[in-house]
């Protein structure tokens, strides 16, 4: 079975039902942009909730260190997510300075995005490997956007990684069939409306990665 990461909870339900379905990792969106996003506060209150052996990741875009430090003071977390521009200095520099494991995300359109991926695995824990966004686009990701999954066949990288981007409870085990993904990542492929989860939906994605 792929690790599974449920994406941009926030709710208590939703967190349990991804946990209760079998999920590796939950993910908690504090990019103010995002319909997803939560604050430190509901951040920890969800955590709480989250057992032993279920990594509660804090997603965040870009961050100054006010904002980690300030999150973390108040939300505990067990893997921070980098998805915006982070260069792999910046990446290596987060990780020393907060003693997380660092998830880098890196966006993916053409082949000629691949190298990226080896950088990145030099320095960050797990790589997550997600469609590009369009460039017009308000977030970096959890804009439901698949990329062509057949660049990635035979592919090998330096890290553990995620696959995501457009991933649903219906594509999701071709996805892995055809990548070889040891891990998958969703948030809007398991919601009934931007940034509102279905438990039911969460519970389809965790099968369908098994
Ligand atoms: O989910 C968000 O709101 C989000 C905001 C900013 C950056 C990343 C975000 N989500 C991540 O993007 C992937 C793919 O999303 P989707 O499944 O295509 O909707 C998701 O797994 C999150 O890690």
């Amino acid at each position: 079975m792929a690790q599974v990461k449920i994406c941009g909870l926030r709710s208590a339900q939703h967190v349990a039902a991804a946990v209760g379905a079998g999920a590796r990792y939950v993910g908690f969106v504090f990019f103010p942009k995002s319909p997803r996003a939560v604050s430190p506060a509901e951040a920890a209150a969800l955590g709480a909730e989250v057992p032993v052996g279920v990594a509660r990741v804090g997603l965040f875009v870009d961050p100054v260190d006010a904002l980690l430090e300030a999150t973390l003071a108040e939300a505990p977390l067990d893997v921070i997510q980098l998805h915006g521009q982070e260069s792999p200095d910046r990446v290596a520099e987060v990780k020393a300075r907060f003693g997380l494991p660092v998830m880098k995300a890196v966006g993916i359109a053409s082949a000629g995005d691949l190298p990226a991926l080896t950088d990145y695995g030099l320095v960050a824990d797990m790589l997550l490997v997600d469609a590009k966004a369009p460039k017009d686009a308000v977030l970096p990701g959890g804009n439901g956007l698949a990329f062509d999954w057949r660049l990635l066949v035979g592919r090998k990288w330096l890290r553990p990684w995620l696959l995501a981007g457009g991933l649903t409870p219906d594509n999701v085990a071709e996805a892995i069939r055809l990548t070889g993904a040891p891990g998958v990542d969703v948030s809007s492929g398991v919601e009934s409306a931007p940034g509102v989860k279905d438990a039911d939906l969460i519970r389809a994605f965790v099968a369908g990665a098994s």
